[in-house]
């Protein structure tokens, strides 16, 4: 079945992106029939899937026809002096005194982002709709949502274990805009329905050269690497990052597996983008098997780091312990 984007449009795409200082090779773009599919999806690979028909009516939500038929409720907005976009957690502000957030979030009617979107000046701040898709969405939003492919994501769920669908986020940005480099502790079909998205994506087992924020801190689970400007002297072992590309155009689906690092593009000079989401509760662990799993052990890391922050009440501390405990000992 051919894919729904041409191929000589991906790889004008892929001549106009960024190149940064790691080497990135191509996911695999497969027919969701292909039986090689299930395995990548059992393995937790990575997989563009380029025929689930997943978001079906969903196909015809470009901006304006969201801004004609999602209602008046509010979404929320974040905006940026730049075109990153770097996610915090608003309840752990509180815990890092000097903590500046990156981004303001403002509730606005999704008429009023896209008039907003349309009259911004060079030098305005960037825009990008973040929000949860919910039942105050209008009629025609909820409707197109039932024709969603739910029997085949829900085989997915089932096949792999996996637990409830906890969200779908629907995402509307300008083009250019920028998700820096993060993961997330939730399984991920990402579906593209206008604009070009690229996704750069890390395996789990590269926790070691992305040094992420500790887990008390507002970016919990996001890079303090800046791609843009990398400081290797700070953190030496970015120089050893080796990644994936995924270019998704509209109907392709990518399936993100739970713990991969990814940074989201929205692709310049290709419009908007609207994207929506579908993340699933992972599959439990059912039985330990030796060797651990890469994201076996950053959920270890992560409990650990939970457990003496928690224990010494104190982030101050954390280090001083886990240095004494470590440094001349095991190192
Ligand atoms: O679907 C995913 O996982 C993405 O990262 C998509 C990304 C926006 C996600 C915003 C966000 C980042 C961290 C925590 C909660 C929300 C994009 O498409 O720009
Ligand atoms: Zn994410």
């Amino acid at each position: 079945m051919a894919s729904a984007v041409n191929k000589s449009v991906l790889s004008d795409v892929a001549a106009e992106v960024k190149k940064y200082h790691f080497p990135l090779e191509d996911v695999p773009r497969l027919s969701c029939n292909d039986p090689v599919v299930e395995q990548m999806i059992r393995n937790e690979e990575p997989v563009i899937l380029t025929d689930t028909n997943l978001v079906a009516a969903g196909m015809q939500w470009s901006p304006q026809y969201l801004a004609e038929n999602i209602g008046n409720g509010l979404y929320t907005v974040y905006s940026s002096k730049t075109q990153k976009f770097l996610y915090y957690d608003d309840k752990k502000v509180a815990r890092v005194p000097d903590f500046s957030p990156p981004t303001v979030h403002e509730d606005m009617t999704f008429q009023n982002f896209l008039c907003k979107v349309n009259k911004r000046k060079e030098g305005d701040r960037w825009m990008y709709l973040q929000q949860s898709l919910n039942d105050t969405v209008g009629p025609p939003i909820v409707r197109d949502f039932t024709t969603f492919n739910w029997a085949w994501i829900s085989e997915q769920q089932q096949k792999n274990k996996w637990g409830a669908l906890t969200s779908n986020l629907l995402l509307v940005g300008m083009d250019g805009v920028i998700t820096p480099v993060h993961y997330d502790e939730q399984q991920n079909f990402f579906a593209q329905i206008c604009g070009f998205k690229r996704f750069i994506l890390f395996d789990p087992s590269m926790f070691g050269c992305l040094y992420p924020y500790p887990v008390y801190h507002p970016h919990d689970r996001q890079s303090q690497v800046d791609f843009d400007n990398p400081d290797f002297v700070r953190f030496p072992r970015a120089k050893e990052l080796r990644g994936r590309q995924a270019i998704l155009g509209p109907g392709d689906v990518l399936y993100l597996p739970v713990y991969w690092w990814h940074q989201v593009e929205s692709v310049p000079g290709r419009g908007m983008t609207v994207s929506v989401n579908f993340w699933y509760k992972s599959a439990p662990t059912e039985k330990i098997v030796y060797p651990l799993k890469p994201q076996q052990k950053v959920a270890m890391m992560r409990n650990i780091e939970k457990m003496i922050t928690d224990a010494l009440n104190s982030t101050e501390e954390v280090a001083p312990l886990m240095q004494a405990m470590v440094l001349g000992r095991y190192t």
